[in-house]
């Protein structure tokens, strides 16, 4: 019987109010996050996350203390494998967090005794951006190093518009758009989280990506003068990020009395970007701008649609090997130099 490993990656959360400050200190250590050279990087890391962890802190204390992200990743580990199973082969789904445990180091050393004879590697992030995905596989392939983990390797490093994806995302809208209705026609606002601007001139594809993947859940939608756009959330820090901003959105719906619902585009599972700033900041923010009615979409989780997608995406990796997007090849213009699939 041959063996299987698919490394999952996403960014991981703190488990408890003491892990917040170490998680921040972390995310901004890390040099796709902050470019700054390392004593430095570290020095800045260390201030901020002192000074943010009572906000962050703030927010994890609305859903008990710490993020929900590894139940949630484990839950669709486990519907993957499921999935993958196939007759002659065991497959198992590992998961490595970038910024909290479980941490790349420690799931190489146990994917190594494992010893698989291939790994797949897929960042749950359905869009690519050098701050996410790249990040996680650059950690993976040291981590994987040390670990003397010598399996062929195959990556699918991003599938914004993976059939499945797409229709467990567009079904998940036109519910909440039926429910909608009542309250007038709504505009479907696709909140994904924002980067730093100078981060998309570098050649990071993560926002020509956000826009095929929510073009891409209109056109399944077929909804015949869809009002719809791409907005970002979660902004941190001084420098200028993409827009337009999500928050900005809300008021302009406010002012145009359209009902509004949200629908998370770069997330798969539900974390403190969802059920705190989507829920609780975004949806008091709706009510004091006189928005006619706020909805939120549910993130895809384990939606079979999504999961089926997924699971046959890798599964054509696997059996491809190499590095590329869903499908094989690369997806991105040549203009996104940080996209590491080649053409
Ligand atoms: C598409 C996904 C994400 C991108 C792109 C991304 C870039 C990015 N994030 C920060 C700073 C923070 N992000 C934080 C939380 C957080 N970020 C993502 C995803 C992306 N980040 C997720 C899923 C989460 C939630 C984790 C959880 O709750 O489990 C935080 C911490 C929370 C807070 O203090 O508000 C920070 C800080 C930067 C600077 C950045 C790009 C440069
Ligand atoms: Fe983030
Ligand atoms: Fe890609």
């Amino acid at each position: 019987m041959s063996k299987r490993a698919i490394i999952l990656f996403n960014l991981g959360g703190p488990d408890k109010p003491e892990a917040v400050e170490p998680f921040l200190f972390n995310l901004f250590n890390d040099p796709a996050i902050i470019g700054a050279p390392g004593p430095i990087r570290y020095l800045i890391a260390r201030l901020i996350s002192r000074r943010r962890a009572p906000i962050a802190q703030e927010i994890y204390a609305n859903l008990g203390g710490g993020s929900p992200l590894l139940p949630n990743t484990q839950a669709q580990a486990r519907a993957l494998e499921m999935a993958l199973t196939q007759p002659g082969e065991e497959t198992r789904c590992f998961i490595a967090m970038r910024y909290w445990h479980p941490r790349a180091d420690d799931v190489a050393r146990e994917v190594a005794a494992w010893k698989p004879d291939r790994v797949v590697l897929v960042p749950l992030y359905p869009q690519y951006s050098k701050t996410t995905s790249g990040s996680s596989l650059k950690e993976w392939q040291k981590a994987a190093e040390a670990a003397g983990l010598t399996a062929p390797v195959s990556t699918l490093c991003c599938w914004p518009e993976e059939p499945g994806f797409i229709s467990a995302a567009a079904a998940l809208v036109r519910e909440t758009y039926a429910g909608a209705l009542a309250h007038g026609t709504p505009r479907v606002l696709f909140s994904a989280h924002g980067l730093p601007k100078k981060v998309i001139r570098s050649g990071d594809p993560y926002q020509f990506q956000v826009e095929k993947s929510a073009a891409a859940v209109v056109e399944a939608l077929g909804i015949p003068q869809l009002d719809w756009l791409v907005s970002y959330q979660s902004r941190v820090g001084p420098l200028e990020w993409i827009g337009p901003a999500t928050d900005d959105e809300i008021r302009r719906a406010g002012q145009d009395k359209v009902p509004l619902i949200v629908c998370p585009i770069a997330f798969v599972s539900d974390h403190s970007e969802t059920l705190v700033e989507l829920d609780i900041e975004y949806k008091h923010l709706a009510d004091e701008s006189g928005v006619p009615a706020y909805f939120r979409v549910p993130v895809v989780a384990t939606h079979p649609a999504f999961i089926d997608g997924l699971a046959r995406a890798i599964a054509l990796k696997d059996r491809q090997g190499g590095l590329s997007c869903a499908g094989g090849g690369r997806l991105c213009p040549a203009a996104f130099g940080q996209c590491p699939a080649r053409a």
